[in-house]
């Protein structure tokens, strides 16, 4: 992959096909469910973590092996509603049969153990409400994007979830009442310098918020926030 893409997908309510129901496919799908899509396994075997989502429902279970007689079975509509495809066998001849009734179906194909072959890669993620940072090494070391990640962590705690629901909130506040679109980019900026995260460390911001929102309530204009923001 020269130029991977790096991109954010909305998966919910779409369907994905895992090859395979060993470690490394239960990892995948994990992925996928939390990203909300409907998961198909095909497997002759499954871990006991795949089986207790298959219980759950969480995810639809096929106890049967992956072969062109298979495929041959499945409707071209059930195949084509498929969005990702992940090859997750232990073998590289299924994966690579996989990926290719993926690749002509046109769906986005992952290959776990051969990444030439994939459309699409995984990267490590570090997820804090609504922001991810996702890391990849483009393969060259999948372990290492696990490092960074692991260290992202350490930098974006907890607090990152409600700091980033905050700037979401006030910034569609502000895009309803500002009409003057440079001012309202220009405090969207200087809104990163107020001291937001430590508030929320600290356990006084709820009280903080309520008293600039009433505040922006009653006096919306773009003087008000940056006083308040200041702490003027
Ligand atoms: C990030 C993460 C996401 C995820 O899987 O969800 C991910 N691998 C993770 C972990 C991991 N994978 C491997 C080890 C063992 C140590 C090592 O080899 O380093 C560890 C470490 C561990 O398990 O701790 C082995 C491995 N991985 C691949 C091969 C095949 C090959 O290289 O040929 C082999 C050799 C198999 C063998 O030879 O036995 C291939 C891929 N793995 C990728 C993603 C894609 C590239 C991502 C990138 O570089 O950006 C890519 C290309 C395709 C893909 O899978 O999408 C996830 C961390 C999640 C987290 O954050 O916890
Ligand atoms: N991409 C990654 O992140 C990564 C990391 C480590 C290892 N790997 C590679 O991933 C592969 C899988 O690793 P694992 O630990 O999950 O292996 P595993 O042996 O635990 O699981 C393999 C699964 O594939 C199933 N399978 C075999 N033939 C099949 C077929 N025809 N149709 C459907 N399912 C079939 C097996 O029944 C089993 O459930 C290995 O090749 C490994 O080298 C990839």
């Amino acid at each position: 992959m020269k130029h991977p893409y790096p991109i954010m997908l909305d998966l919910i309510g779409t369907r994905s096909l895992v090859v395979g129901g060993g470690r490394i496919a239960e990892r995948k799908v994990r992925s996928l469910v939390q990203a909300g899509a409907h998961v198909t396994v095909l497997s002759p075997d499954f871990t006991d973590g795949l089986v207790e989502m298959g219980q759950r429902s969480e995810i639809k279970l096929i106890e049967e092996r992956f072969s062109e007689a298979w495929l041959r079975e499945q409707t071209a509509s059930a195949l084509k509603a498929c969005r990702l495809v992940i090859a997750a066998t232990d073998s590289a001849e299924v994966n690579q049969a996989v990926c290719a009734a993926a690749r002509r179906w046109g769906m986005f194909v992952n290959v776990v153990d051969q990444p030439e072959l994939s459309t699409f890669i995984l990267p490590s993620v570090v997820r804090r409400g609504k922001l991810v940072i996702a890391v990849s090494s483009g393969g060259a070391s999948p372990s290492f994007a696990r490092k960074i990640a692991r260290e992202l962590e350490q930098s974006y705690g907890e607090e990152y979830e409600l700091y980033l629901d905050f700037l979401s909130e006030f910034r569609l506040k502000i895009q309803a009442v500002i009409a003057d679109k440079q001012a309202r980019q220009q405090l969207f900026q200087e809104m990163l310098a107020w001291d937001v995260l430590p508030r929320i460390r600290a356990g006084t911001f709820a009280d903080w918020k309520d008293k600039l929102f009433r505040a922006f309530d009653q006096e919306p204009a773009i003087a008000t926030i940056r006083a308040f923001g200041r702490g003027i």
